[in-house]
Parts: structure tokens; sequence; C-alpha cells
């Protein structure tokens, strides 16, 4: 329970202030109503024997008071007092619900804004690790079970004080009523606690369902090429099936379950009504109007108390339920929170901080690296040390699984090193990391495209109105695209499809150095980025980046050796070493395996 309050209130986006003014809220909510209720007893003996206002301290007192005459007239207005009373409750009742539940769904936007924000600022190795199915669900479905956490959790409050408020009354009027509410409740917590893990396990199995569902999707229409051409659809909607099928089983489950508190309750409420006028009757040696006001306190206050204690029990079922969703966003926000500092704090190097703004002026300086995947035992950088000089360019060359896709992780700031450093002009990137890697343009083996136009690809998270179009037309030219768009009949303005469906593999890596030049980056990291052109735009587009030569530096991955021909050094790679490096003629055409 205390842990369950604990990983709420840290991951609600709300003060801790803002929900107790929502408690007291529901206090003076459940105040008026009991007050309420509390003189519908006096209100209905009085309307059977008004002489009982001379009987009742209180009213005599008021009676007095007022100075009436008439006590016909006195049972009117008190009535109209009582029908102010519950008009005031309701209005503030509602105000108060509504206002949980616009409170409930603004808690929401900022937890969705809160976990985006993690998720896009995680460490690089944070996404290693973590699939995207899990992420949507989180940002889409949990947060949604958040709200209706928060909504839940509310509303049980006010239950539970309204509960306790008509428990007060009736154990004012009646000691026999309130004790026989306290054993109605025993059944029912009986109930709670004996279905309570499988509560927590229909709500686990909700929200794995989901997200495998979400992951299913994803591995059938993501690869919907491979797909089709393999045949394999049924094997995913089998996979749908079965996840749509636990999901629906839990659901049902538990929707099943949250029925039993009501019926219960009614059937016990009946019992106790009933049981308990024979026994005052039998029994009691009290008159018969004294039985009318206890019970009528008591049949209101339970038209009150039903729903109240069903919604209770049911607002608690659904917490329990949702431990789960809890404790998942709850893992990944601490998570993040940590695997933030862990990234940009290595214990080897400097903090992160936004101070001192890297300026490369002269030479990058990569100190002995050495890297490690998390939970990998063996290193896939070892030692390595490389210079590099303002407008030069080199070329990482070596087999498959060398590390040279590892090494430009590091070196655009993704993978932080467990050893060695990385210097412009004697400035540890890691001193200011965002300020590094504003220096530098990366385009990666296959480019990311958004589901948008060529123009919102090239200046890719550039808003609208801060679009450079002069600058657009230059990345265009300089990336051997402007054929291209003067051949489409909307241009620029050419949608290019969902990951760029649209377009071939060498339109689509032309784009991705488009992108690079137009965010006029210092230095460019290109993976293989020539892999998927033909002969003769990869023509184009190595001329297109030798002609960058001298202006930019420029770091490239290539298989194609004779792409990076023009290269100022080539450093070859093996194992997560660098064996040797120098020109094109010493690494590339003195070695016989390579060229
Ligand atoms: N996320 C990861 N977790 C664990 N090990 C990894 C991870 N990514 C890469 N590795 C390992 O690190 C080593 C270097 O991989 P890397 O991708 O850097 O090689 P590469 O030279 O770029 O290969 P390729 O030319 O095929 O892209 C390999 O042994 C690989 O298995």
């Amino acid at each position: 329970m205390i842990k369950y309050l604990v990983k709420f209130l840290y991951i609600l986006p709300a003060s801790n202030s803002q929900l107790i003014i929502l408690i007291l809220l529901f206090i003076g909510v459940s105040i008026l109503e009991t007050f309420g209720i509390s003189l519908i007893g006096p209100f209905i003996s009085l309307s059977g024997n008004p002489d009982f206002i001379t009987d009742n301290h209180i009213l005599n007192q008021i009676y007095q008071y007022f100075g009436f005459q008439d006590q016909r007239r006195f049972i009117a207005l008190l009535g109209l007092f009582i029908i102010t009373v519950f008009c005031i409750k309701s209005l503030i009742s509602w105000y108060v619900q509504s206002y949980v539940f616009i409170f409930a769904s603004k808690q929401k936007v900022k937890l969705t804004n809160r976990l985006m924000h993690a998720y896009l600022y995680a460490s690089y190795t944070f996404h290693l690790n973590k699939s995207s199915a899990s992420i949507i669900h989180n940002i889409i479905g949990e947060t949604q079970r958040f709200n209706v956490i928060i909504h839940t959790f509310l509303i049980s409050i006010s239950n539970l004080i309204v509960i306790l408020f008509l428990a007060l009354l009736l154990g004012t009027t009646s000691s026999l009523a309130l004790i026989s509410l306290l054993l109605m409740g025993l059944p029912l917590i009986f109930l709670l606690n004996l279905f309570k893990q499988k509560v927590v396990r229909w709500g686990r199995m909700l929200s794995e369902s989901n997200e495998e569902i979400i992951r299913s999707v994803n591995h059938g229409l993501g690869g919907i090429k491979e797909t089709q051409v393999i045949g394999c659809e049924h094997y995913f909607e089998e996979q749908i099936d079965r996840q749509a099928t636990i999901y629906a089983d839990a659901s049902g489950a538990f929707h099943s379950f949250k029925l039993c508190p009501r019926i219960l309750i009614e059937t016990l409420l009946v019992i106790f009504l009933v049981g308990f006028t024979s026994v005052f009757l039998l029994y009691s040696q009290q008159d018969i109007d004294r039985l009318t006001s206890v019970l009528s306190v008591f049949a209101i206050a339970s038209i009150r108390l039903i729903p109240s204690i069903t919604n209770l029990a049911n607002g608690i079922s659904k917490l329990q339920s949702s431990k789960f969703v809890l404790d998942k966003l709850y893992f990944d926000l601490q998570k993040l929170k940590s695997t933030k500092q862990e990234s940009y704090q290595p214990k080897t190097i400097g903090s992160y901080q936004d101070k001192n703004t890297i300026v490369f002026r002269n030479q990058i300086l990569l100190d002995k690296i050495s890297y490690c995947y998390p939970n990998v035992n063996e290193l896939a950088l070892k030692d390595i040390s490389l210079r590099l000089k303002k407008g030069e360019s080199i070329a990482l060359i070596g087999k498959s699984g060398a590390g040279k896709t590892t090494l430009v992780d590091v070196i655009l700031g993704l993978l932080i090193p467990q050893q060695g450093n990385i210097t412009v002009d004697g400035d540890s990137i890691y001193d200011n990391l965002r300020s590094w890697q504003n220096m530098v343009g990366y385009i990666p083996q296959s480019i990311f495209l958004i589901e948008d136009t060529i123009r919102k690809n090239i200046a890719f998270g550039v808003p609208e109105d801060l679009i450079d179009y002069q600058k657009l037309y230059q990345a265009i030219k300089a990336a051997q695209l402007q054929e291209l768009v003067d051949e489409l009949p909307n241009g620029i303005e050419t949608f290019v499809g969902e990951r760029g469906v649209r377009l071939s593999g060498g339109q689509r890596q032309r784009i991705g150095i488009a992108r690079a030049l137009y965010h006029e980056r210092e230095i460019l990291v290109l993976d293989e980025a020539t892999a998927a052109l033909d002969n003769e735009t990869e023509s184009l587009v190595t001329e297109a980046i030798k002609s960058l030569s001298g202006q930019k530096t420029i770091i490239i991955i290539a298989h194609r050796l004779t792409t990076v021909e023009h290269c100022d050094r080539i450093y070859l790679m093996e194992k997560g070493k660098i064996i040797k490096s120098g020109s094109y003629q010493e690494v590339v055409l003195a070695n016989h395996s390579l060229s």
C-alpha cells in the first residue's frame, strides 16, 4: 500500500499540495452530504409527529430562537432548508467531480509529455535495450491507464470519506445500525482479499497483451514487403489473435469480478435492513417513531452508501489491477533518470553541462577509446586513437563486425566510452555534448524518413516557419537531388510515404545527405552512405562529397573501397582495433586482400 502510494506520487506530475486541496474539497462535500442526510431522519419523524419539536432539545431551541408560532410552518421551512443544503451539495459535488476528471486528464497530458521527453533524452544505450512497442504502449496506452488510476484514486478517497461520515452519522443515531454496517463490510473485505492476486494478474495480462499486439502489428506491417513475399501473414494474424484473446479473457474476468461487490452489498443490505427491523421490534423497548427515524436515516444513508461502498470496492480492484502499470511506469522513469545521469556523467570524463561551447578550429583527437556494450563481456572498441584535422576526410574500413559503426556511434556521442576521451582542440566533447553534436551531421546506412514531404525531410526537425529555402535548395543541389525534384510534379512538396516507400533507395540516401548539408554541420559522418546508390548516382554523390572536402571534415565508413579513394587517411579496423592507417595507397592498394 505504502509502496503503491510512493510510486503513484512519484509518477503523478501534479504537486502533493494540489492533491491535498482536492482531498480537502472531498471532505467538504462529504460533510455537507452527511449534514443533509442527518436532517432527513428528524424531518420524517417530525412530519409524522409535530410534537417531536418540543421533545427534541435542538429542534426546540431553534423553534424558540426564531420565534415560530406554527409547527407545520416550521416543518415546511425545515424541508426547504434540507432541499437547499442538498442542492448546494449536489452543485459542489458535480463541480468537484468534474474537476477531478479535468485534473486527471491534465495529468495524463503532463505524463505523456514527461515520458516522451524522458525517452527522447534517454541515453542511446537505453534505446538499444528497449523495444519501440513498449515505448509506444507506455506513451499511448499506459498513460491512459494512469489517467484512470488518478481518477479512481481520488474518487476512492472521496467514497471513503463519505462512507466514514455516514458511518459516523449512523453511529450517533444507532450503534446497532453502525455495527450492522461494519459487519456488512467484512464479507466485502474478504472478497477483495481473496481475489487480490487474481486482479493484479488480470491487470498485468491486460497490459502485456496490449503491448504484444502493438509489437505484432509493428512486426507484421513494419516489414510488410517481407511478410507478403514470404507469405507469413497468417503467422502475424495468429499472434494478434492469441494476444487479443488473452486481453479479452482478462478483461472479461475482471469486469465480471467488478460486479460482485454491488450484488453482495445489495443482498447484505436487504438482509440487514429487514433483520435490523425485526430485531428492533422483538427486543428494543423504544417506541416505533424512533424506529422510523433510525430506519429512514439508515435507508437514505444506504441509498448513498451502496454506491459509495460499491464504488470504493471497484476502485480498490481497479487500483490493484493497475499495479503492473504503475510498476512499469515507475521503473522506466527511474531508469531513464539514472541512465541519463550515467550517460552524461561518466566517471572517467567530465560532467555534461551546457557550458563552454565547443569550437572546432584545428583538430579532433580520439584518445585511447575503449567501449563495451551493456551486458557484454568483450570490448567492441579497444584503445582506439586517431587524429582528424579540420577539413580532412578519413575512412574507416574493415570486415563486418570490426567495430566501425560502434566507433562512429562513439564519435556521434551516442555511446559513451568507458575509457578514453574525445577532444576538440583540447576541450573534451563530454563537457558539452550537445554543442559537439550540433557540429556533427550523420548519414546512416538506412535513412530514416518521416511521412511527410521532401522539404520537411530535408529540413528535419525544423519548424515550418523557420525553414530556410536558400539553404534547402543549396542542399538539394549539392546532394544531386535537383534532377529528381525537377521531375516530380509537386517538387519539394512531394510526399515520400511512410519511411520513404515512394522513393528509391538511392533517392532516400540523397535526401539523407541533403539533410546533413541543410543543417550545415561542420563534420559529416557517413555510414556506408553510398551503398544503396547505383554506379552513376554513386559517382555523382561521391563527387558531391569530394567537393565538400576541405570545407567539411568527413568521416566515412565504406565497404566499397573506391568511394574512399579521395580520403586523406584510411583506418583499417579489425576486432575493435585499428590495425593499420595511412593513405589509400598504403592501406588499400598495399593490402591485396582488400583491393
Ligand atoms: N547493441 C549491441 N549490443 C551488443 N553488441 C553489439 C551491439 N551492436 C554491435 N555489437 C557488437 O559490436 C561489434 C562491432 O559491431 P559494429 O556494428 O560496430 O561492426 P561494423 O564494423 O560496423 O560491422 P558492419 O560493417 O557489418 O556494419 C560486433 O561484434 C557486434 O556484434
